[in-house]
């Protein structure tokens, strides 16, 4: 096959010179198609520009082959985009790699040739002409048609996606009315809370990891169980203890843009609702204290609405503004829920909803409901395990010690946050070993404060029992006599009749 591939190769060059111009077109096509039908390959070229619109294609397989991973050629070039902080590998021009998938094996070549002369064209073209040919063997044909553009497509937008830096939206300025169509604000996103730095038990870390990761490659289980792809956490626990830093590791875990709805500069549930359209999918929208961000602990003392219209439980009145909702004046818990859990809330896909709160037991329960938010994440005072990861941050310490072994005796009573420890460690981060003195004197003094405080707290429950029970005995009694006196009367009644 390679000599007939050269006979026909060597006929054609030498058609070329003996041919006159006019008809070295014609039969280059004729060799061209020869050759092409004795070659085991077959080739796509997929061009920059096509027409006069820009080939998404082509971008993609910028990107897939800017991957250093798949990167396998001698000669590359670098890159660095407009608001990214990571470089990228390209394909030199006209210079080629190779790649593999599912077992076969591709080449692909990245032709840059000048643009001969520049034709009308409402949009101006570029100099170069770019483009990238992939060569295929025949049989690998059905392969590359059936998934590998997928592939390839879906890869760039992962790297996209990675090199991008993450956005902040808010939507400080309003909802609708006095931002039009952009009710959104974005600033790149530079938070460097990771789960590596993140203090908390390692189980539950893990726990909230994996199932992220699921989330995030859940799509085909979302479709096949029929669910809208979303998933709800609700953060709770004292302040300074790390909720915040927890949505900033989940945003930078999955790669995804964050949604800081300020809800207070939401004024009814239509501005929620228009907000919550305008949001991409693969992003975490969340409420900061939301027990603080809406009245939705106060609910109608006659409440008879009761039912699923407002997607409460039944047990449970409707919150206040209930019956503004209708005329869409006000915002409610009803329209919140229809925001994270109703039809609205499947408008998109791939979305996280994060809910923190210092106060759970303030929170309705229609909001803590099993299925509304997935999971409940208690953020709580910091644990000897969580402590030693910041340790190993601020001070690069591993080895345990005495000290530390002192500290493991004190830490869970002195309920100190990771915040608070922080601080300590901050100040003290050039002398390591007076860090940990100066912390273990704070946390014994905070023990002490806390067992007071219990000790305190166990009186005076003490002494509201012994309240309640003397109240009891005193209501009591005269059930007791009138008791006594039914029995004389029927005794009084026996002997009469
Ligand atoms: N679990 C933690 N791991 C690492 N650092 C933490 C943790 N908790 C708190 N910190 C440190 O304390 C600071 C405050 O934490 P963060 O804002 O995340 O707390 P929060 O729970 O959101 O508090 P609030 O309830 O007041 O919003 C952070 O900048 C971080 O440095
Ligand atoms: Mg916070």
């Amino acid at each position: 096959m390679a000599s007939m591939m050269g006979v026909l190769a060597f006929c054609q060059s030498l058609l070329h010179t003996v041919f006159p111009p006019e008809l070295r077109l014609a039969s280059h096509k004729f060799f061209q198609r020869c050759l092409n039908w004795f070659s085991s390959y077959c080739y796509y070229d997929i061009t920059e520009i096509d027409g006069v619109n820009t080939n998404e294609l082509y971008n993609a397989v910028r990107l897939y082959l800017s991957s250093s991973a798949s990167i396998a050629g001698t000669r590359v070039s670098l890159t660095r985009g407009l608001n990214s902080s990571t470089i990228t590998f390209g394909v030199s021009n006209n210079d080629s790699l190779v790649d593999t998938y599912n077992g076969a094996t591709v080449e692909w070549e990245h032709v840059v040739t000048q643009r001969q002369s520049q034709t009308f064209s409402w949009r101006p073209l570029p100099e170069e002409k770019r483009g990238f040919t992939l060569r295929v063997k025949k049989k690998n044909r059905q392969v590359v048609l059936g998934s590998y553009f997928d592939f390839v497509m879906e890869k760039a937008n992962e790297i996209r996606r990675k090199n991008q830096d993450r956005l902040l939206y808010t939507n400080s300025r309003g909802g609708s009315s006095d931002s039009g169509s952009h009710p959104w604000q974005s600033v790149p996103f530079k938070h460097p809370s990771t789960f590596d730095t993140l203090a908390m038990d390692p189980v539950k870390k893990s726990e909230i990891m994996a199932d992220l990761l699921d989330f995030a490659n859940g799509e085909s289980f979302y479709q096949r169980t029929g669910r809208a792809w979303k998933r709800g956490y609700l953060l709770y626990g004292p302040p300074g203890t790390g909720k915040s830093s927890m949505i900033a590791a989940m945003a930078n875990y999955l790669g995804y843009d964050i949604y800081d709805l300020e809800l207070t500069e939401v004024k009814t549930n239509s501005e929620l609702r228009k907000l919550l359209m305008k949001t991409s999918s693969k992003s975490i929208i969340v409420i900061e204290d939301i027990d603080c961000s809406i009245n939705l602990t106060n609910r109608k003392k006659n409440s008879n609405s009761g039912g699923r219209k407002n997607n409460h439980d039944a047990a449970s009145p409707a919150p206040l503004g209930a019956n503004e909702e209708d005329d869409g004046s006000t915002i409610t818990l009803s329209g919140l829920l229809n925001f994270t859990d109703g039809l609205w809330s499947c408008c998109g896909s791939e979305r996280i909803f994060v809910f923190t709160t210092n106060h759970i037991e303030k929170l309705d329960p229609a909001l803590l409901r099993s299925g509304r938010m997935d999971m409940h994440i208690n953020m709580s005072y910091c644990s000897f395990p969580a402590f030693k990861i910041l340790l190993k941050n601020y001070l690069g310490y591993e080895e345990t010690n005495l000290v530390l072994e002192e500290l493991e005796g004190v830490i869970d009573e002195a309920e100190m946050t990771p915040a608070d420890i922080s601080e300590v460690l901050i100040k003290n981060r050039r002398d390591k070993s007076k860090a940990v003195q100066e912390l273990l004197e704070a946390m014994k003094i905070r023990a002490e404060k806390t067992r007071e405080k219990k000790w305190l707290e166990s009186k005076r429950n003490e002494i509201e029992d012994e309240k309640q029970v003397q109240e009891k005995r005193a209501l009591d009694i005269p059930q007791e006599g009138f008791d006594q006196l039914e029995d004389s009367c029927k005794k009084d009644d026996e002997k009469i009749f």
